[in-house]
């Protein structure tokens, strides 16, 4: 089923069972889904397939970061599962990028790519202790204009860098932005993070939302909070 909302809801559960839960009360017209490494490494490709089998887009997030020839393989791998997207490190550096670019073009395989530039749980101070001097910011546009001389469709940045990329790299560049907390809600581990309106406005492309919604007392309540204030916005 195709979906037009920009919202991506990480399924970050410990369970087959307590995902599928979840997504029985979601609507694929409403939101795309994102498996990430704890569900996939419990559940393997059974988790893809009954979501599949719901009618939902997915976004495959296993950031691979290897060397050129494996994550071509691993990225090959999830497209031929149908997956809507797949992720990478941009840091995994040009000829890693170039070789994933290549072989799903090469297998005729349309699942987006993108890479992830600065996780949104970092700081400046994060990054300095990995012996990366330059501000957060300042990094992610440099993995940005990377990653699309490398080809791929897009980045994982947060939202407080999507506007500079979008007047960098473009609009159709896509910028999927996690760290979106609304204004109430905690910020856990997410360090550079910004409210669902405020991102839309920045210029993220889509929105990957968890905690917020998946631990909340009432999860489709705050679902329908967020499209609120995205269609109020
Ligand atoms: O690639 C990602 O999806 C990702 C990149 C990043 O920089 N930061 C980040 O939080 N994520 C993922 O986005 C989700 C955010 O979840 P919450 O913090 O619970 O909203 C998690 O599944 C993370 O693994």
């Amino acid at each position: 089923m195709s979906c037009d909302s920009p919202l991506i809801i990480a399924l970050d559960h410990s369970s087959l069972d307590a995902a599928l839960c979840l997504a029985d009360r979601l609507d694929p017209a409403r939101c795309r889904l994102k498996v990430g490494k704890e569900l996939f490494t419990r559940s393997g490709p059974e988790v893809i397939e009954a979501l599949h089998g719901r009618g939902f887009q997915l976004f495959l997030d296993l950031k691979f970061h290897d060397i050129p020839n494996t994550v071509a393989g691993a990225v090959q791998a999830a497209a031929e599962q149908g997956v809507w997207m797949v992720n990478v490190h941009a840091s995994g550096g040009r000829r890693m990028m170039e070789a994933a670019r290549e072989r799903l073009d090469r297998n005729g395989l349309d699942t987006h790519l993108i890479a992830v530039t600065v996780l949104t749980s970092m700081t400046a101070e994060d990054l300095a202790e990995v012996g990366i001097a330059a501000p957060a910011a300042e990094h992610v546009e440099r993995l940005a204009l990377l990653t699309r001389e490398c080809g791929l469709d897009g980045v994982v940045c947060s939202a407080q860098e999507a506007a500079r990329l979008r007047q960098l790299c473009g609009s159709d560049f896509l910028k999927v932005t996690p760290g979106i907390r609304p204004r109430s809600a905690e910020h856990g581990d997410q360090r550079r993070v910004m409210t669902p309106a405020e991102a839309m406005a920045a210029g993220s492309t889509h929105l990957v939302i968890g905690r917020p919604i998946t631990q909340a007392q009432d999860p489709m309540a705050a679902l329908a909070a967020i499209e609120q204030e995205l269609a109020t916005s």
